[in-house]
This record gives structure tokens, sequence and C-alpha cells, in this order.
């Protein structure tokens, strides 16, 4: 995979100017939604770098993230002059850096492009790492790829207009990320105050989350291994995620891995022996600062035949990412049916859905 740069920025324009001068290009396009269109474009068209770029806008949210809105991009890029050697910035959240990095993964089989993440999310996750994609057929990125951005230029002032539901969805990112890392790292994400924000503090724990998720994509960008660490909540919390796009309930990707966090730790605590007070005290925070995701025992097999559709799974078996101890994780657990039925039995219970 392509080396990418990611930049916790001083000066984004600076960061900007080498970023588009690692990539020669014809023409210049900028990916927006339709909420970071007119939240964020304002600055950055003051930038010189960006003054004659060609704007696409998008819907906002994980209901667009779908294959006409792909098309449309497509369309766009074909109708307004893109070339093979054109480049593109995608502003915005997961969503469109998703989208984005996917539509300029495809487009004449693939342009180069640069992430500007303006939510928390993006920043230490989603614009990182080269996973591009769309969701398909009620399943989470079930279409994509493995095509990093060229560059990632992380401004974390975009974050002082975020509302409070998306600064905890990309927090229970974070809070992954202490879990796989470092029991400091983990502590310092528990104690930090989410209710009246320091963004000074918020930008160095941002600087040190996707340092954390750099750190393993390096090591394994194409997700052969340890890359599954990253996927901590995911099994479960994807499930969740189809779970509510398919009922029409709103909730966030953070959300949902915060909840599925709630699930897969009782399983590391059951199966691998993660320790009890480690898990008390992570679901504390998860129920305080996220509520419940309610279910019944009927949406079982549903949530279980989400699970059998995870990208981690191999000859039908479900694997989990499982944690023995916070930053000791264990890859590829299985777990049966009446284990996993178990599992969604302790979350009704300890969550009180
Ligand atoms: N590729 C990866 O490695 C990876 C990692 C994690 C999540 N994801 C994906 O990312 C997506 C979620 O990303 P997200 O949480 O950023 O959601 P999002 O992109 O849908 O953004 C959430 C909302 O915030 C708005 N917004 C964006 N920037 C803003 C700002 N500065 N101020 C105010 N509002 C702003 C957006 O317009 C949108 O309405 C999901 O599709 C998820 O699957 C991908
Ligand atoms: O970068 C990774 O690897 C991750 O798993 C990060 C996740 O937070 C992210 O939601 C990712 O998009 C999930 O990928 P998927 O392969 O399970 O669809
Ligand atoms: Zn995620």
């Amino acid at each position: 995979m392509s080396k990418q740069d990611v930049i916790l920025c001083e000066s984004l324009e600076h960061s900007l100017e080498q970023a588009i001068e690692k990539c020669p290009h014809d023409k210049l396009f900028v990916l927006t939604d339709e909420h970071t269109t007119s939240l964020c474009m304002p600055a950055l068209r003051e930038l010189s770098p960006l003054k004659n770029a060609v704007e696409i806008v998008i819907g906002a949210e994980d209901t667009h993230k779908t294959l006409d809105t792909l098309a449309s991009v497509w369309q766009a890029l074909s109708e307004k002059g893109a070339s093979r050697h054109s480049l593109l910035i995608n502003v915005g959240g997961g969503m469109v850096t998703d989208l984005g990095g996917f539509a300029a993964a495809t487009f004449k089989r693939g342009i180069a492009y640069i992430n500007i993440p303006t939510t928390l999310l993006a920043m230490v996750d989603a614009s990182v790492g080269g996973k591009t994609g769309i969701n398909f057929n009620g399943l989470k990125n079930e279409i994509g790829s493995f095509f990093p951005a060229s560059s990632v230029l992380i401004e974390t002032e975009f974050l002082r207009s975020l509302d409070r539901y998306n600064f905890l969805s990309g927090y229970a990112e974070m809070l992954k990320h202490g879990l796989i890392s470092t029991p400091a790292h983990w502590s310092e994400l528990l104690t930090f105050n989410t209710e009246h924000i320091d963004y000074s503090e918020l930008k160095q724990l941002v600087g040190r989350s996707v340092q954390v998720k750099e750190d393993i994509v390096q090591q394994d960008p194409f997700e052969h291994g340890i890359r599954k660490a990253l996927n901590l909540g995911h099994t479960v919390g994807h499930a969740f995620e189809s779970l509510a796009l398919a009922e029409n309930r709103h909730v966030l990707h953070g959300y949902a891995v915060a909840w599925g966090v709630v699930c897969e730790l009782y399983l590391s605590n059951v199966k691998a022996g993660f320790p009890t007070d480690k898990m008390r005290q992570t679901i504390q925070f998860i129920k305080e600062n996220y509520g419940t995701f309610f279910i019944d025992c009927k949406t079982y097999d549903r949530l279980y035949e989400y699970m059998l559709h995870d990208k981690k799974n191999s000859s039908g078996i479900i694997n989990f990412t499982l944690l023995k101890e916070v930053g000791d994780v264990s890859i590829n657990q299985s777990a049966t049916k009446d284990e996993i039925f178990e599992m969604l039995d302790f979350y009704r219970e300890c969550m009180g859905s």
C-alpha cells in the first residue's frame, strides 16, 4: 500500500499546499456533503490552493453512503472533466471520506485523493488507513477497497461546530483505540471531561488516538492479522447498525460501536479472561454517555444473521476481536451461536434494554 501522510495541522493552508504539491494534477475537485459545504467550505474556499477547485456536494450521513450517491459522484467527475490525472479532496466526516475514497479508487481505475476530515470520528479513524467503501444490501461497507488517501490533514478547529452526538460517536472509536493500546491511554479517555470540552486537550488526545490507528495500519495495511484489532466492537456494532438502518432507527456508527464494545468485552471476559473490574468501568462509561440500543430476544436471530456477514469471518464461522487485557488483543476468536445469544442476554441485562 502506498505511504500515507497523516498531519495534525498547525497551519491547514501550509499543509494543504504541501499535500497538493505531492500530487501533480490537471484539475482539482472537492467533495463535501450538504452540511460541510456550508460549515467547512467557506473557510477552505479562502485558501489559495482551493480557489479554482470544482465542488461536488452529496447528501449527508450514512443513509447516503450508497451506490446511487457513488454513481452521482462518478457522473459529476465525468461531466466536469476529471481525468486519470485529476485530484479529489474529500472534506467531511467518515461518510464523505469512505465514499469519496471509493469514488477515487474506482474512477478511471483510480485517481489520487486527499482527506480533510471534519468530524472527530473521521479525524481519529475513518480518514486514515485506506478502507474505503459504501453500504450495500443492508450491510455496512459491503462494497469497497483498500485505497489510501495520499495525505490526511487534521484540523481540529473544525470540531467546534460538531454536535454532542457526533462528538460522542467519534469518541467511541477513541475509546476503542484506548482499549487496544495502553492502560494509560484507556484511562485518560475515561477521565476526559466530555461535557465541557477543552479543545486544546482534545487536540492532543486526537493526536495520540490517530497514532494508535496509524501504527497498526502500517504493520498490517490489508487486515490479514493485527489490523483486526481496529475492529473491536464492530462484529456486534455493525449488526446493530444494520438493524437500525433496516428499521429506520437513527443510530450513529460510534454509538453502535460503543454498544458492540459492551458485548465484546463480555465475550472477552468469559472467553479470554479480560478483568471484570475494567469491563465494568468501561461499560459504566458507555452507559452514562451513550444510553442503550433497545433490542429484544426476538431480534437475536436477525442480529446473528448480520454477524454472519462480518468481513473477519471465514467458512461460516463468526470471528471476534477480543481482549485478554487492555492492550492485549486476541484476533480470530470464534464464538458459538449459544455464546452469542448469552452475550446479547448480558447486554440487555446490564444496559437495561
Ligand atoms: N474507513 C474507516 O476506516 C472507517 C472507520 C470508522 C468509521 N467509518 C465510517 O465512517 C462513517 C461515520 O463517519 P462520521 O461519524 O464522521 O459520520 P458522517 O460523515 O455521517 O458525519 C456526521 C454528521 O456530521 C456532519 N459534519 C461533518 N463535519 C462537521 C463539522 N465540522 N461540524 C458539524 N457537523 C459536521 C456531517 O455533515 C453529518 O451530518 C460510517 O459510515 C462508518 O462506517 C469508516
Ligand atoms: O480501519 C479499520 O481496519 C477498522 O476496522 C476501523 C473501523 O472503525 C471502521 O468502522 C471500519 O470501516 C470497519 O471496517 P469493516 O472492514 O469492518 O467494514
Ligand atoms: Zn468503526
